[in-house]
Formats: structure tokens, C-alpha cells, sequence
């Protein structure tokens, strides 16, 4: 099984709808002249939720071949859930994507595992990817709990799902102390917990869900270090904050595998 590269920008909560177009815009041009083929590396970018019907309309018949989702998504349907927005919302604008218990969420939002398996389940339930985010503190890290403290996200995040869906869910490990510090984690210690994720997904629901889910590193990602990342057998591409931001930095990430 050959995975299909996946590199995600996650835009958090940046750009106005007009500077979203702007950017987007841009993105699809400077893919083109650095000859991104979408078949070989997917493109998928994550709006806030108030750019979205821009970026469909801007992505719509751009022949880019680039993706969108969610930031987020409700774990309900419908109903009086104040401020929140469905799987059916996105699934109708033509999303393939839904970004779920992102450290960001967890942390500042309360997001609990079980929060974050019933918008792993909401997400699946309207056909759309989960791209389930999960990552250790520092403290974590230094004392050497990095490993089990991911894999208890990512059980937590798969609780209840069958092999089938499983094979739908995108994972991307973001190791807390690497987001938006400029400090990434080497290409090493990134395929240690991929490497990881793929053995638990292989004992919990057996090789072949190991070898079709995509298995993302997220965390300070730099066009300048996305080839050593990418050579990493247990990385199949990149979650993207503040690097996605840039047209031309975005587009030369996206494009890792493209000669120069
Ligand atoms: O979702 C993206 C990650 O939080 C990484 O953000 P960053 O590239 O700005 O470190």
C-alpha cells in the first residue's frame, strides 16, 4: 500500500475572508509554477469557518486539486449547541476534512478524549477525514512519557470505531512544545512516535488499517526541514501553522519532492 502524501495548513484563527482569497489565490498560482502534482502530494488547507465559502468558491474549478476542512467540528448533529458548527454544515461546502482535539482545543478549550472521540465519530458519520491530533507536553517529554502519553491520545481518539473507519482517520502528531516555538523536533524523534502510532494501529486493527492510515508531523514545520521529515518511513506528511500563512513557503513545503 503506496499512502498519498497529505500536507495540511492549519490557518487557526487567521485572515479575514478577503486576505483568505488573497492567500489562496496566491497558493494555487505559486503550486503551478513550482509544479506541484496534486496526485503526488495532497494539498489541504483548514480555514476558520467564516473563510470557508470563500475558499470553496476560490478552489472550485481552480483545477489545484488542494483540499479543505474544518478547524474543528461539533460532536452533535443539530440543534441548540450555541456557536458551534456540524459535520453536515462542512460535508454541504464540500469539505474532506475535519481537524479534531488539535493541543490548541485541548488546552484552551477543555477538550476532553471523550470529546474528542465523539467529533472523531461526528466526522466520520458525515464522510468526512478526521485528522485527529494528538501530541505530549514537554513535562511529558522530559521525563520520558513522550510515547505513552501519545499513544493514550490516539486510543482514546479511535475508542468504539471499526478497522474500516480507522482507515479514514488521518493522524497528526504535534508534540505540544514544538507548535509555533520554531523548535521542531528532530526528523528522529518525529518518526519514533509515528512509528509507534502505526505499531498500535497494527495491534489494534491489524496491518493493513497500519498501512493505509497517513500518519502526519506537526510542529514548527519549515520548508527548510520538510525533506528530512519527509524521508522518515512513518511520516506521510505535515500539519502546517504559521509556515501556511505564506503562499510561496506553503507551496515550496507542499512541493518537498519536487526537484529544484
Ligand atoms: O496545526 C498546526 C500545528 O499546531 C503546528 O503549528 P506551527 O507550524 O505554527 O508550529
Amino acid at each position: 500500500m503506496t499512502r498519498t502524501p497529505l500536507i495540511a495548513g492549519n490557518w487557526k484563527m487567521n485572515l479575514t475572508y478577503i486576505e483568505a482569497q488573497a492567500l489562496l489565490e496566491d497558493l494555487v498560482e505559486n503550486l503551478k509554477e513550482a509544479g506541484h502534482k496534486a496526485d503526488a502530494v495532497e494539498v489541504a488547507v483548514l480555514p476558520p469557518f467564516v473563510d470557508i465559502r470563500t475558499v470553496q468558491t476560490v478552489l472550485d474549478g481552480s483545477g489545484s486539486g488542494i483540499a479543505f476542512g474544518g478547524q474543528d467540528i461539533s460532536e452533535h448533529e443539530s440543534g441548540a449547541y450555541t456557536g458551534e458548527v456540524s459535520g453536515t454544515m462542512l460535508k454541504a461546502l464540500g469539505a474532506t476534512y475535519a481537524a479534531v482535539g488539535h493541543s490548541e482545543r485541548r488546552q484552551y478549550h477543555g477538550e476532553t478524549e471523550q470529546v474528542t472521540n465523539a467529533k472523531v465519530k461526528a466526522a466520520l458519520a458525515n464522510e468526512l477525514s478526521p485528522i485527529l491530533c494528538v501530541g505530549e507536553p514537554l513535562e511529558e517529554r522530559k521525563a520520558g512519557k513522550h510515547v505513552e502519553y501519545t499513544l493514550a491520545q490516539v486510543e482514546g481518539g479511535l475508542e468504539g470505531l471499526s478497522a474500516e473507519e480507522v482507515k479514514k482517520v488521518v493522524i497528526a502528531y504535534e508534540p505540544v512544545w514544538a507548535i509555533g516555538t520554531g523548535e521542531v523536533a528532530t526528523s528522529e524523534d518525529a518518526q519514533e512516535v509515528c512509528h509507534e502510532i502505526r505499531d498500535l494501529l497494527a495491534t489494534k486493527f491489524g496491518d493493513e488499517v497500519a498501512d493505509a492510515v497517513r500518519v502526519l508531523y506537526g510542529g514548527s514545520v519549515k520548508s527548510s526541514s520538510i525533506v528530512d521529515l519527509m524521508q522518515q518511513a512513518d511520516v506521510d506528511g505535515a500539519l502546517v501553522g504559521g509556515a501556511s500563512l505564506k503562499a510561496d513557503e506553503f507551496a515550496k513545503i507542499a512541493t518537498y519532492n519536487v526537484a529544484a
